[in-house]
């Protein structure tokens, strides 16, 4: 069955609410209208309401049925109940002061909604940097227990068979040691599983089973190395270049007898120069539909959208968010 709607009858009927910061965006609104008439979620819009109804209207929506908050008209009592909250989260970081001007803030209004239960999950970025969408949801939603860093995978999606992958981590971590490498590639052999993508995880260099030396491809040795130890019920191997874990013939004459050459569901890539430029490839050049950046390990689920994502995009990666919110 399609993704989708496997997803959406996982999802539907549950209620599930999604907050948008970027609600006066037509791409956010366009996804937020068709998201409510299919039935499949709540949204919340933030952001100037007059200002949302007139995009709205502009752009031909109706946004006569969705929610629509302003996070510089929200009731006191609540606003002040979300800075209280907050500053105990941050915990010195921050004083009821700065909190009372940070959370005007759509992003952090936004993510502190998702902190206190009052949404599911958050979809933002489609004007915002990353960094500017992701920086709440570290310093307040926060990995889970056992995970020390987030990332962010793609499921990158192509053709009538749905040949379907995904790539990660292609949003977050510039630089990840060998350690935080290892833990990208479990967290992504788990988010595949929940995207019905069965992982056989490829750890990706310039080089395979030693073919060139280096300190970049010691580092992806040796996290190979450690997420096979982190997680031996997963079949993860490396390090391989993509040709090796790709093509099945060029996997079996560079790595013979490898569980992941010329097989691989889950790529793995050694730092975020390459994470980023290849999903962008493989997109733009390639023609896969890149779903995501879907963010691993959180204890919520925020989404961070490319700035060139369009409304399908909104609407399919805020479908991955719901799902994320009943793991
Ligand atoms: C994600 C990113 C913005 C975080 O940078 P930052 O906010 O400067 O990070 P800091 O080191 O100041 O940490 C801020 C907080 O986030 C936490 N944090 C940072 N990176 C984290 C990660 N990968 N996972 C979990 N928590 C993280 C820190 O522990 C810190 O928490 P604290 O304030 O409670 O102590 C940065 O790594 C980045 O710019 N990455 C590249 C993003 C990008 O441009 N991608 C390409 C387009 S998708
Ligand atoms: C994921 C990503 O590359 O985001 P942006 O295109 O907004 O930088």
């Amino acid at each position: 069955m399609d993704l989708f709607e496997s997803l959406k009858g996982k999802i539907n009927g549950k209620n599930i609410k999604i907050v948008f910061p970027e609600g006066v965006e037509p791409r956010i609104i366009g996804a937020a209208v068709r998201l409510k008439a299919d039935q499949i979620l709540d949204p919340v819009l933030l952001g100037p309401i007059d200002r949302i109804k007139d995009v709205a209207a502009n752009n031909g929506f109706n946004v006569g049925n969705l929610t629509l908050i302003d996070p510089n008209t929200y009731p006191e009592a609540d606003f002040a109940t979300m800075v209280a909250a907050f500053v105990e989260r941050r915990k010195g970081k921050a004083t009821e002061e700065q909190a009372q001007a940070i959370l005007r803030d759509g992003n952090y209004f936004g993510t502190m909604l998702v902190y206190l239960g009052e949404v599911e999950g958050m979809v933002s970025g489609i004007v915002h940097s990353t960094g500017e969408t992701v920086r709440p949801a570290l310093q307040i939603i926060k990995t889970k227990p056992g995970v020390s860093r987030t990332s962010g995978a793609f499921i990158m999606q192509r053709g009538r068979d749905q040949e379907r992958y995904l790539f990660s981590d292609c949003a977050i971590n510039i630089d990840p040691s060998a350690q935080e490498l290892a833990e990208i590639a479990v967290q992504s052999a788990k988010t595949a599983e929940l995207f019905d993508i069965d992982p056989k995880v490829s750890m990706l260099s310039f080089s395979t089973k030693g073919s060139a030396k280096s300190p970049q491809v010691d580092k992806v040795a040796e996290a190979t190395k450690i997420a096979q130890e982190l997680a031996p019920e997963y079949v993860i191997d490396g390090e391989l270049q993509f040709d090796a874990s790709y093509v099945p013939s060029v996997g079996a004459q560079k790595a013979p007898g490898s569980p992941v050459a010329g097989q691989a569901t889950v790529y793995v890539f050694p730092e975020l120069q390459s994470g980023n430029i290849g999903y962008k490839i493989a997109q733009r050049l390639g023609h896969f539909e890149a779903i995501g950046p879907i963010l691993q390990g959180l204890n919520k689920p925020v989404s961070d959208l490319s700035r060139g994502a369009n409304e399908e995009d909104v609407y399919k990666l805020a479908i991955i968010t719901a799902a994320q919110s009943l793991q």
